[in-house]
């Protein structure tokens, strides 16, 4: 039977990284996806507008949407402090079961957890069920036209506090535009547009870094 993308990932992954080692794992993934076979992983160059936000940040309680193969998981959990936490949601069963292995190599199991399911229903469990009040950072990257309904249920489920960062992947390729007319018109964000490649491309995409204002 034929292996899957993310199978190719992950075994890439197992083959040229070291165990216990983020770093090597995100490199590993680049190398794959450049000179191998193209993935919807954030990527380097996009990656590194990610690591600066969070590292500016220091969240201690992230929510990511769209684990895909757990590249961006890796990336965010790597630069967490001590204690913080990393909740991150995937529809996909088959990306899920590859995502964990992903983290596992990474060594950063103990800072992540992976849901299975679709945001939609997640997301009014979050409070009761995994014991967080609020996000510091919320990273959008799974369905396109999810991120606006998402983004709505987030504010209606009392998810996002005065200061919470909501950070878009994919705003420009594929494209959020009813996302992006919303936080870019709303007196309740402050929006900035981050400008970049699609992972591994030439072609213009970026992220969209919105600071909710309560
Ligand atoms: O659908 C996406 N993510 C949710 C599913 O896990 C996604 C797609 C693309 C992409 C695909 C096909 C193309 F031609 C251009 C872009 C890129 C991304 O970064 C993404 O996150
Ligand atoms: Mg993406």
């Amino acid at each position: 039977t034929q292996s899957t993308r993310p199978q190719r990932l992950l075994s890439a992954v197992q083959k040229n990284a070291t165990r216990g080692d983020p770093c090597s794992v995100v490199k590993a993934i680049d190398q794959f996806c450049r000179s191998k076979e193209w993935a919807m992983n954030v990527g380097d160059e996009k990656g590194c507008i990610l690591d600066s936000v969070v590292s500016e940040l220091n969240p201690t309680t992230v929510l990511e949407l769209g684990t895909y193969c757990g590249y961006s998981t890796v990336r965010i959990a790597n630069l967490l402090p001590p204690h913080a936490k990393l909740i991150t949601l995937e529809f996909n069963p088959d990306f899920a079961a590859i995502a964990r292995q992903v983290i596992a190599w990474s060594g950063l199991e103990e800072k992540v957890q992976l849901v299975e399911g679709a945001s939609g229903d997640l997301i009014p469990k979050i409070k009761q069920d995994f014991g967080v009040q609020t996000f510091d950072l919320v990273f959008l990257d799974h369905w396109k036209d999810r991120y606006l309904p998402d983004t709505k249920l987030m504010e209606a489920c009392g998810l996002l506090r005065k200061g919470s960062i909501l950070l878009a992947d994919n705003v420009i390729c594929p494209g959020t535009p009813d996302y992006l007319e919303y936080v870019r018109s709303s007196p309740r964000y402050e929006s900035q547009y981050f400008k970049s490649h699609l992972e591994y491309t030439k072609v213009e995409d970026g992220l969209e870094k919105s600071v909710f204002l309560g």
